[in-house]
């Protein structure tokens, strides 16, 4: 264990990084454990038959999800969000009726508490994707009941009055949702992926952050730290004032960032589309506040999770025309993905029961094989749309991967009057895109997938974060073939997975040729003004400099000496 004490010179750990940014800060732990001595003496008195021990369950989870409400009232966006869900799942009947098998069974409470939870976590863990990501959460409101059980607060975060960097080895959704960011300056986890509940709310608070960081344990609460989520790097103990003078000079690149209004273009005025990845009508809007020039990946599927029958023509049509108005009214373009169900995205209408391997399954467009009408559909209303709004849609297929899929989903759209165009997901694509640009009018990579099959590492697993990782070499060389094959064919290849919202690796993927970058709207600003701070050549070096590097970290550095000096 580092103490604060300890004399051992500014050791470095590094993880992956998720929320650009640098904060100098004393670390605080987040306190998981139910203090075992308060749960041993309630088990000790607690109460033995049914109804008693049940009436004592109804209490305690009506409290834990009053809890989640009154923090959810007092926050918004994706926080509220995640807290409402949490309320519910801590009101939830199956659970409750679980836990009254268990008692029946002859378990006490807290035995029926915990087994319940085991037989849901079981099962979200079956379904996999977005569902098994909501074990965390179970597993938060288990802790939460057992705390109220017992009668001792709730574990989780207990807000200090001065700045500190929060260091767990996971984060609880519930935990993270609702931060004040001026207290806590750095979020740093051992555990959890780019794409885990704790990035997702750092992202949104503008929390510097760095996940999967082995050995953050180690340090104990009170060690002074320095967090750099650009870099991915922990420092312990470093020195204090070098490390003050890197958060003046962050602050001031965020000042910049903050004021930086695109279009976007490198110094010497090389321009670069900057596009918004949106799911519905409402992200579509809130997107326009932010200097985009379009969107660059509509997810459709993302608006029909809750269906358990597909949509009309009609409804869809009116749907995506609520989408495109607002660039319609701009003059922007929008990239409409078709249905990618399957796999971490199951829709009902949609995904194939039972699959081995879902992710490796019949999802995306390969769904349409033996459902043809899903695809006609919904190019029929993206087309309705487009006419009925003026907008210029361009329509791209999820998870092609050969040429004649690209091929016969092209023809349908070209049909329709609409630009076509493959996702660039699977490497089998990308190591052939010369040819599948043969038959469609533009590329999009996503990182996201292409990085899960490349690296053979599904994208959930926060296990896996060091292999789930775009800037690992070998993802970076079938983006940079993918991007030569654009240029050779003087079609446009943007990329719309998450490596496009780093800024770093955005400089990169433009000196490979990249002729757009879409991402969530937040990132938008930060990825513009590291663009307009290096020039065309600069990318080109960096994009030489990362090709070159032999794993992450290295290819990492290489692109910071290259872009910040
Ligand atoms: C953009 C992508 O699609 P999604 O994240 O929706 O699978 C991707 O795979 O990179
Ligand atoms: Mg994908």
């Amino acid at each position: 264990m580092l103490t604060a004490a300890d004399s051992i010179d500014a050791p470095v750990l590094r993880g992956t990084p998720v929320v650009p940014g640098v904060a100098h800060a004393p670390v605080l732990r987040v306190a998981t454990e139910v203090d075992p001595a308060a749960v041993a003496r309630f088990r000790a008195a607690a109460p033995a038959e049914e109804e008693a021990a049940l009436a004592a369950y109804d209490a305690a989870a009506a409290a834990v999800a009053d809890g989640f409400s009154e923090r959810a009232a007092r926050v918004e966006g994706a926080a509220a969000q995640v807290l409402t869900a949490s309320a519910g799942l801590a009101r939830d009947r199956g659970l409750r009726s679980a836990v009254r098998k268990q008692l029946r069974a002859g378990a006490d409470l807290l035995g029926a508490v915990e087994a319940a939870v085991d037989t849901f976590v079981a099962l979200f863990e079956q379904q996999g994707g977005l569902m098994a990501e909501r074990v965390t959460d179970l597993r938060d409101i288990e802790r939460r009941l057992v705390a109220r059980l017992a009668g001792v607060p709730e574990p989780g975060v207990a807000m200090p009055g001065s700045p500190v960097v929060l260091v767990a080895a996971d984060l609880a959704p519930s935990d993270t949702a609702g931060l004040d960011p001026t207290v806590v300056v750095g979020l740093v986890t051992e555990r959890g992926g780019a794409t885990s509940h704790t990035a997702i709310i750092a992202r949104q608070l503008g929390i510097p952050c760095v996940v999967g960081v082995a050995g953050v344990l180690d340090v104990a609460a009170g060690v002074d730290v320095l967090v750099d989520g650009t870099a991915g790097v922990l420092e312990v103990r470093p020195d204090p004032a070098a490390a003050e003078r890197r958060v003046r000079d962050d602050a001031e690149l965020r000042a910049e960032t903050a004021a930086w209004t695109g279009p976007a273009a490198t110094s010497d005025g090389v321009r670069v589309k900057l596009l918004a990845n949106i799911a519905d009508p409402a992200s579509a809007r809130a997107a326009t506040d932010e200097p985009v020039e379009g969107v660059g990946l509509f997810r459709t599927e993302l608006s029909f999770l809750d269906r358990p029958t597909e949509p009309t023509t009609a409804e869809q049509a009116e749907l995506y025309a609520a989408v495109f108005a607002p660039y319609a009214e701009a003059g922007h373009h929008v990239v409409v993905r078709t249905l990618d169900a399957g796999s971490d995205k199951p829709i009902a209408f949609a995904t194939h029961e039972g699959e081995e391997n879902p992710a490796l399954g019949v999802r995306g467009l390969r769904l349409a094989a033996d459902n043809p009408g899903l695809l006609t559909h919904q190019l029929d209303a993206v087309a309705e749309a487009a006419a009925s709004t003026g907008v210029e849609a361009w329509v791209m297929a999820p998870m092609v991967a050969t040429r004649d899929e690209a091929e016969a989903f092209a023809e349908q759209v070209h049909a329709r009057g609409l630009k076509a165009g493959a996702m660039v997901e699977v490497p089998a694509v990308a190591v052939l895109a010369h040819r599948v640009l043969e038959v469609v009018d533009f590329l999009s990579i996503g990182t996201n997938d292409l990085t899960q099959y490349t690296m053979a590492a599904d994208r959930l697993a926060s296990d896996l974060a060091h292999l789930t990782d775009p800037w690992q070499p070998a993802v970076l060389h079938l983006v940079a073939i993918t991007a030569a094959a654009g240029q050779q064919a003087g079609k446009p290849v943007g990329v719309c997975g998450e490596a496009a919202a780093d800024p770093l690796l955005a400089c990169a993927l433009v000196g490979m040729g990249i002729t757009s970058l879409s991402m969530a709207p937040s990132a938008v600003r930060a990825v513009g003004a590291q663009l307009s701070r290096v020039t065309a050549e600069q990318c080109r070096e960096a994009a030489d400099a990362v090709l070159g590097a032999v794993d992450p970290t290295a290819a990492r550095a290489a692109a910071r000496a290259v872009l910040v000096g």
